[in-house]
């Protein structure tokens, strides 16, 4: 899909002729093209980029809060706010700041700084998100890098390597259950939060196949909205629920606290095989 100019990008390429492309509002990468041209990622062609709402597709940045799992605006508002660019100097990566202003301070009450580092190699997208406390006391958060992966058809992907961890399934009443099987496949929408999930994941899509690695975020959350949800969100065509689905590395289950002056960071870290 065509980015409009109206929003402001930056785009990161490796020597091998990978590249991607990032968006200041939300830090959001829209785009993430191997060499080969392929699109790793999804992003709805009905996005809102008029920076009133969350561009839907990407890698939304969820902080610092996922989802309803607090009292502050659904998965935080990092994903709403104009992010600086740090230039680093090197055409293989992006790095994107966020610091408090009187807007966050209305929004959550703390002083703090949180970085996106977004890193290409051959194949390779990593992903880091860095906060650090910079008030005097001490606060909590929840996180997600909320990737929404292109797919070319949701009736054929396939998600290995959870097999035996435990879940929360938001769509069949808040229940709690273990995954029993080998390779996840989907029939209708799927919200499910696995806890302590391993660190590395497999998607695979018909020929296609990514290695979805995380660090130091533990949980990890498949999203669809299936054909009724799909038809419920304006800014998603009613057909696309087949052609993405969400992968998100996140640190949910368990709050962190940061103390004045600490750094927390949780990476995720996709390889198109
Ligand atoms: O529409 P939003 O705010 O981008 O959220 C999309 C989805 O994000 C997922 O992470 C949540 O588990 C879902 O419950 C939610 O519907």
């Amino acid at each position: 899909m065509l980015i409009p100019s109206s929003i402001p990008t930056i785009r990161i390429t490796s020597p091998e002729g990978d590249e991607a492309t990032v968006s200041l509002f939300g830090a959001h990468v829209l785009s993430w093209k191997t060499a080969d041209g392929q699109e790793e990622l999804y992003l709805s062609e009905h996005a809102d980029f008029s920076r009133n709402k969350a561009i839907r597709g990407g890698i939304p940045i969820c902080f610092p809060q996922f989802a309803d799992h607090g009292p502050g605006n659904f998965h935080g508002f990092a994903r709403t706010m104009m992010w600086h660019y740090v230039d680093d100097g090197k055409p293989s990566q992006a790095r994107f700041r966020l610091s408090a202003t009187e807007e966050t301070l209305s929004l959550w009450p703390h002083l703090f700084q949180v970085e996106l580092l977004v890193a290409l190699t051959e194949n390779q997208l990593s992903v880091m998100l860095q906060v650090t406390n910079t008030g005097q006391k001490d606060f909590e958060f929840t996180a997600a890098l909320h990737s929404y992966f292109r797919i070319s058809d949701i009736a054929h992907a396939k998600i290995n390597n959870l097999s035996g961890t435990s879940y929360l399934d938001k769509i069949d009443s808040l229940t709690n259950q273990i995954e029993t099987r080998q390779a996840i496949t989907f029939s209708g929408a799927c919200d499910r939060i696995y806890y302590d999930a391993p660190d590395t994941l497999y998607l695979h899509d018909q020929k296609r196949q990514l290695l979805i690695q995380s660090k130091n975020m533990p949980d990890t959350v498949l999203w669809n909205p299936g054909h009724e949800g799909s038809m419920k969100m304006a800014d998603m065509p009613d057909e696309d629920y087949k052609f993405m689905v969400c992968v998100e590395a996140g640190q949910i289950k368990s709050a962190i606290t940061l103390k004045p002056n600490e750094t927390w960071a949780g990476y995720q870290i996709i390889t198109a095989l």
